[in-house]
């Protein structure tokens, strides 16, 4: 579904450049939902905008449901994109917007035209919850509902591929459960894959088929929900892969 092939991401600071994703190469399975975890700073955030070619990647090559994306003309990319939908840790919602109209909003880049996207919007809203909060404002909603919003908004263009970045680190624990639930659904319901950055490894247990672990920019470990059975959190030390499944792993972090 998704290929990254030795994919490298350089950014350039005043004392030099700093290598934030080296020499990635990353398979994520269609219909999977696949956890990227590791360290602040193991280059997390980096790789899954790399994805999307929200960063460009100075190496490698993005292939998403068979298109190259590092090969594709800018007009090109912009169509292939609208089939990836993102979600973020602050929800990136726009505040002087109706919940409707944030949802809108891609449907509107992409030249739907208005009684579809009204259609669309009622479709996606209802989805996730939200049908009777269509005509509020982003402020009026809790933190919770705000990221349903935004997971609808992501929906719009019903994309093969959701790219979330921390989905709930911003959340409290009842509303997270609520948030991996509507995620669990999209995956299970509209097969859409899901990759998923985060640093709560209780996301992971609950989620996650495939786990990637990051660090220093590249992928130091990978298992799944297959080879190992998730294990409820048991508060130990040790690598990632040993928190979560109680086998020793490849990294040795925490
Ligand atoms: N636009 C940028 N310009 C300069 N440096 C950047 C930029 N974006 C990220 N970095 C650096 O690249 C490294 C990796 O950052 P990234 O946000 O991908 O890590 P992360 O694993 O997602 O961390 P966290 O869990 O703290 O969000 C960090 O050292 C960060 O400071």
């Amino acid at each position: 579904m998704l290929t990254l092939s030795g994919v490298s991401k350089s950014f350039e600071l005043k004392n030099g450049s700093y290598p934030a994703v080296r020499q990635v190469s990353l398979e994520v399975k269609a219909a999977s939902i696949h956890g990227i975890i590791g360290p602040s700073g193991a280059g997390k955030s980096t790789l899954l905008r790399l994805i999307n070619l929200l960063e460009r990647p100075d190496m490698g090559t993005v292939t998403v449901g068979g298109k190259e994306l590092t090969a594709l003309p800018e007009r090109q990319l912009r169509r292939e994109r609208q089939k990836i939908g993102m979600i973020f840790q602050h929800f990136n919602l726009v505040g002087n917007a109706t919940v409707s109209r944030n949802v809108a909003i891609p449907l509107e880049l992409a030249g739907v035209k208005r009684g579809e996207r009204l259609k669309r919007t009622a479709e996606v809203l209802e989805f996730v919850g939200l049908a009777d909060k269509a005509q509020q404002y982003p402020a009026q909603l809790s933190g919770g509902q705000r990221q349903r919003v935004a997971i609808a908004r992501a929906l719009a263009n019903s994309p093969q591929l959701l790219l979330c970045d921390e989905p709930t680190s911003a959340l409290d624990p009842g509303t997270t459960a609520d948030i991996l639930g509507v995620l669990k659904n999209i995956n299970a319901a509209l097969g859409v894959t899901i990759v998923i950055v985060t640093h709560e490894l209780d996301v992971v247990r609950s989620i996650c088929t495939e786990v990637s672990v990051m660090k220093d920019g590249g992928i130091v470990d990978s298992f799944s929900r297959g080879e190992h059975e998730f294990l409820p959190p048991a508060g130990h030390s040790g690598s990632y892969r040993q928190q979560i499944t109680g086998k020793a792993g490849e990294d040795h972090v925490g």
